[in-house]
């Protein structure tokens, strides 16, 4: 059992400091370790500490006591923790950056760089065979939220605890540093993610807790054993009294969280000291995230090292107090690191290193004979072998005491096994989930391949060269946010492009999958012109809030079908003029029969309709579908004109099932269908597109050269809302990304990502903890999850 290394440090007096006491200071050094510090009312109080580094000490001298043997420990499995503690100001950051973790010299390096450098340099002269991993996690504690500083979107990280690994942060991020430059650059976008962060909610960084995590895996060779060792460091939030601060509001609701999670450390200190064993019957580390993190590195399977962060100045004495108070109830903490073969067991029971077998295991198991059943005799040696227990048991009472022994380690294995169980029975659920959606999308796929009279074998039987797309937001993959300039925030787009991407959606839309199918890369918008896209394999045409009809002054979207018609006119002239200039530019640009062989997609429609029923009844917007159809025919015979042969075409979905129009039309419940979808919504889609049928019919028979496929969405979409557990879902109406919890979760004010205020009230569209249990993404456009489906 070896204590937790606690010591403390005095920065130097800072101008204010010397301004208001002069060179005053309250601590009186006696040695390296002790010293008497005096508080507000000039009474002395003697601490004694593993070390006090004084207001001259070195950055060296600190990592070399404080953190090197850790380190060395870490390369060689064994954990390690550690933690700087202290009032805000009292150089915390200081000891554990330095003034700046990439530019600063080696006089100043603070203890994580000089970690890094000690890490590699404890690899470089291990044993050469060994291949070493490292990877580093960065997490801040703000508010009882832990989130990702490699990954703002994780932003509320969930603390797991294996038996095997111990306390884990399920699914943060881990990046691999190779060498001590990339671990420094990494950490410096981490700590610049910290800033970032502190900006978007408005914090300090002295207001919460950041935690490096270091994981060192070893790999040896020869029998390809893997042994990890953890090195957590963590610069604790600022200690201050909340009185002292000032705070109010929200200032004062972080002081309280900072001072709960500050007083919980306190509260598990106290817990394991308070018997003498060092051990209480329940130690508290669940009160707070930032225990829950530490238990590790507390509750005994770690090295720790506590720096508790001083000023030397009369002014903060009171605070300096508390602090030093608290590292001297630490100091009292004993911790067992976890080692790879533990006798602590025996040693505990018998005050002995457990007796070597030779010799002694015939004398006991003959013993034993005299008392027990030789088969009982034989068995018993046989589990204490496989047990790998090589105390042997010399009498009765030892025999049962190796029997606890054994009954223990069984309990351990079993609890290990239920905790790998359960993982894998989480595993498994996902991969349920993953089969159901496969089985699903084949279903959908067969459904449509009937819809579409067997044509859906059409997209691969087709070696299309390029695809041409018109649309709205359906299949927006970027046109209106690089055509308006406008901003999507995250979480859009944070399943699969980790950023939002352009579209509506947390992830892919219908047209991205099909693309897929088609063996063909995701389709780049028109409008966005940055980075030199290539348009080889075809182009977007489509914008988020297209109607048919033109755009009347107060569209969200200028680009309408028309509009959309001429840019690819547009589109088409400068391809050809380009092709003409020579070879240079076919990368970039589609060949020039790729105009007759390509495939020309269409889902556009629902916003003329959807649109209208804020101004118009439904019996207007019944007898106004042959105008926005007659728009449509006009746009696809251009393109007939110009060469375009396949032809495929959404209908238009259930509009009366899109949350954002059950929050405004559904209010009265016998507008509502049987599935809670807006009837009259449905009831104008379902004619629109009966008309829309009509029409592609008509189109084909008129071009007997052309291939149309009209393609059945509204019924794939509403047999998944209607059907949505049997796809796996769990929400068939709800918006994952939204404001207002059940049972829509909607706020038209606030669009999904968003921030606004109202009436008076800050408030924000955030995503939901899993996007895959929803149909609807943000009220308007159907989670990716869904889109697979359809
Ligand atoms: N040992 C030291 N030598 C020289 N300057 C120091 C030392 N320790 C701290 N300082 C200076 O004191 C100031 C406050 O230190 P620091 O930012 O590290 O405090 P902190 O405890 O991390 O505060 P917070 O909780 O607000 O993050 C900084 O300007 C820092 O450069």
């Amino acid at each position: 059992m070896s204590h937790i290394t606690v010591c403390a440090r005095f920065r130097p007096l800072s101008s204010k400091e010397r301004r208001d006491h002069g060179d005053s200071v309250s601590v009186q050094s006696l040695d390296s370790e002790t010293f008497i510090f005096k508080d507000e009312k000039e009474e002395d109080f003697t601490f004694s500490f593993d070390r006090v580094f004084y207001q001259g000490s070195e950055q060296v001298d600190v990592y070399e006591f404080l953190a090197l043997p850790i380190v060395r420990d870490a390369v060689n499995a064994i954990n390690g923790t550690i933690i700087t503690y202290g009032q805000t100001g009292a150089g915390k950051t200081y000891s554990m950056e330095g003034p700046s973790i990439l530019e600063c010299d080696q006089q100043k390096k603070g203890l994580l760089p000089r970690v890094v450098d000690g890490l590699f340099q404890c690899i470089k002269s291990s044993d050469e065979a060994t291949k070493y991993t490292i990877k580093l996690s960065m997490v801040e504690i703000y508010m009882e939220k832990v989130r990702d500083l490699f990954d703002l979107l994780k932003d509320n990280i969930q603390i797991k605890e294996s038996k095997v690994h111990g306390i884990l942060l399920s699914g943060v991020t881990e990046v691999s540093i190779l060498d001590s430059t990339e671990a420094l650059h990494s950490l410096s976008r981490g700590i610049a993610n910290r800033a970032v962060g502190e900006t978007q909610m408005n914090m300090a960084s002295s207001r919460s807790h950041c935690v490096y995590i270091f994981t060192v895996q070893q790999e040896f060779p020869k029998d390809k054993r893997i042994r990890t060792g953890k090195l957590i460091l963590v610069d604790l939030a600022g200690s201050e009294k909340v009185e002292k601060t000032g705070a109010e509001g929200k200032l004062l609701d972080e002081a309280k969280t900072i001072n709960k999670s500050l007083s919980a450390l306190g509260n598990v200190i106290n817990a394991l000291t308070c018997s003498p064993q060092g051990r209480a019957n329940h130690i508290p580390y669940r009160d707070s995230k930032l225990t829950r993190i530490l238990q590790d590195a507390l509750g005994g399977n770690s090295r720790t090292a506590l720096l508790c962060c001083c000023s030397p100045s009369p002014s903060n004495a009171s605070e300096s107090l508390s602090t030093l108070r608290f590292g001297a109830r630490a100091k009292h903490i004993k911790a067992s690191p976890r080692v790879s073969h533990n006798d602590d067991k025996y040693t505990k029971k018998h005050g002995t290193q457990s007796p070597s077998k030779d010799g002694s295991c015939e004398r006991i198991l003959n013993k034993l004979t005299e008392k027990l059943d030789i088969e009982d005799v034989n068995l018993l040696e046989e589990l204490f072998i496989l047990e790998g227990i090589f105390s042997y048991p010399n009498s009765v009472e030892d025999l049962e005491l190796t029997l606890e022994d054994v009954a223990l380690r069984t309990i351990s294995s079993l609890q290990e096994a239920l905790e790998e169980l359960t993982l894998i029975v989480e595993e498994l659920k996902i991969e349920n989930k993953a089969l159901k959606f496969r089985l699903a999308a084949a279903e959908r796929v067969d459904t449509l391949n009937k819809k579409a009279g067997g044509n859906t074998s059409f997209l691969h039987k087709f070696n299309f060269p390029a695809v041409f797309n018109f649309g709205d937001s359906n299949s927006d993959t970027g046109g209106l946010v690089a055509g308006i300039g406008d901003r999507l925030d995250p979480p859009n787009g944070q399943i699969f492009f980790k950023r939002p991407a352009g579209r509506f959606c947390d992830g892919r839309l219908i047209i991205d999958f099909l693309m897929d199918a088609m063996d063909l890369p995701f389709l780049n918008p028109y409008l966005d012109s940055i980075g030199a896209p290539t348009f080889r394999k075809g182009c977007n045409f489509a914008a988020a809030g297209s109607t048919v009809l033109p755009a009347s002054a107060n569209a969200v979207s200028p680009f309408s079908f028309g509009i959309q018609v001429a840019q690819f006119m547009r589109f088409k002239i400068r391809v050809l003029q380009l092709l003409e200039k020579g070879r240079k530019f076919q990368k970039y640009i589609p060949q020039e029969d790729s105009f007759q062989k390509g495939l020309y997609m269409f889902d556009i429609g629902q916003n003329d309709l959807a649109g209208a029923f804020y101004s118009k009844s439904l019996d207007q917007i019944l007898a106004s579908i042959p105008t926005i159809l007659v728009e449509f025919e006009t746009g696809i015979q251009e393109l007939y004109d110009q060469g375009a042969r396949n032809f495929w075409i959404h209908n238009t979905g259930p509009l009366g099932c899109l949350t954002q129009n059950i929050a405004k039309f559904g209010t009265d419940p016998s507008k509502l269908d049987e599935l809670g979808c807006v009837s009259g919504h449905n009831q104008a889609a379902r004619l629109f597109n009966l008309q829309l049928q009509a029409l592609c019919k008509k189109f084909q028979g008129q071009h007997p050269d052309a291939k149309v496929i009209h393609v059945d969405i509204y019924t794939i979409k509403y047999n998944l809302i209607a059907n949505y557990s049997r796809y796996g879902f769990e929400h068939p109406l709800m918006a994952c990304c939204g404001y207002g919890g059940l049972p829509l979760n909607y706020d038209s004010r606030v669009p999904c990502g968003k921030t606004k205020v109202v009436n008076g009230t800050e408030i924000t569209a955030k995503g939901c903890s899993d996007s895959t249990e929803y149909v609807n993404w943000d009220g308007i456009h159907y989670s990716e999850a869904a889109n697979q489906n359809g």
